[in-house]
């Protein structure tokens, strides 16, 4: 299959300038699902990624030990908590987002598997699925098709050979991700260095991003930044697209200030007001 840079023109023309008359209300309400105790760090790096990639509103769902650090690392996200303490166990909410990321830190847990699986019968929304939540899924193969048409996975290696199984080079594993997401109408984020991303007819290859980025959480922060552009309204080949350029841009753009041992997944969504200026086409409206 051919395969398209993901260059600088290509995302400017993906990227769409906020409204100067916009409002909260319209900038579109990201739902982030994820933690478990001692890994509430992935499921906040996510919630905070959302929330400066342009989401109006952004709340996680989270299990209840996640409570305090939640609203006191990121006051601007709204909290809902799970009646599982230390992990997830029914993912039961009121309200409406326009968008939903599962699956940072959440573990794999037969609690977790069972509330997962309910969760997946009932969305209806555009949907991202990373981390344990790949997995689950990689134990749970029939699962699959409860996926709503378009979902965006973000495997990187490992979990993408846990999902389709191994093979003898790079290449035939990709080709199989792209039969895969063409036989389950899935958009697949293929994580390494660099990125590959389809949607089963079409293949992107990503120009940004360096090893500042082989550090713990910065695939968490990927997920947020995707899922806000979904909530936003962006397609979900558009979106993945445009996330990922951007993850990477954060990248190049630290790395003269910070180099690569410095840098760590915090360092992407710092970086991200510049990897948003630099793809404008000009300053911000008023
Ligand atoms: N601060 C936090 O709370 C963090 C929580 N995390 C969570 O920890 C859980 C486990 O995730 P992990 O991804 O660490 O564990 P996994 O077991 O899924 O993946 C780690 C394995 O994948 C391999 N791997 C990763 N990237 C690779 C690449 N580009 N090429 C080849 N091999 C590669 C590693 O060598 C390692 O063997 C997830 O729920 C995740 O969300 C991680 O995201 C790290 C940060
Ligand atoms: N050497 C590298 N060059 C470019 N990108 C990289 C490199 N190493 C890691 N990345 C990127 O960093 C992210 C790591 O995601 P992931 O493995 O899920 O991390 P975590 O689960 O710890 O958040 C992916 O987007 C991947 O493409
Ligand atoms: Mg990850």
């Amino acid at each position: 299959m051919k395969t398209t840079r993901l260059t600088k023109s290509h995302i400017q023309k993906i990227y769409r300038p906020a409204n100067p008359k916009t409002h909260k209300g319209t900038q579109g309400h990201a739902l982030l699902i994820g933690g478990s105790y001692g890994k509430m760090g992935s499921i906040t790096l996510s919630v905070k990624a959302a929330l400066h990639s342009g989401a109006g509103l952004v709340t996680a769902f989270i299990p209840e030990c996640g409570y305090q650090i939640l609203q006191t690392v990121v006051p601007e996200a709204m909290v809902i908590t799970d009646m599982g303490h230390k992990h997830l166990s029914n993912i039961q909410y009121e309200i409406e987002p326009n968008a939903i990321g599962i699956g940072p830190g959440i573990g794999q847990e037969q609690g977790v598997q069972h509330a997962f699986h309910e969760f997946l019968r009932r969305v209806r929304k555009p949907l991202v699925v990373d981390a344990d939540g790949l997995n689950i899924l990689s134990q749970k193969k029939d699962w699959i098709s409860l996926l709503p048409k378009n979902t965006i996975l973000t495997p990187h290696p490992k979990e993408l050979s846990r999902l389709i199984g191994e093979f003898a080079s790079e290449e035939d594993s990709k080709e199989n991700a792209i039969r895969f997401a063409r036989q389950h109408k899935l958009i697949l984020v293929l994580k390494g260095a660099p990125t590959f991303i389809t949607d089963g007819n079409s293949l992107f290859q990503n120009t940004t991003g360096n090893a500042a980025l082989a550090t713990g959480g910065t695939g968490d922060v990927l997920t947020g930044i995707i899922t806000a552009l979904l909530a936003q309204g962006y397609e979900a080949l558009d979106a993945a697209k445009l996330g990922v350029y951007l993850h990477g841009l954060t990248a190049d753009l630290a790395l003269p200030e910070t180099g690569t041992e410095y840098f760590v997944a915090s360092d992407v969504i710092r970086y991200l007001g510049k990897a948003f200026l630099s793809i404008a086409k000009s300053p911000p409206r008023k």
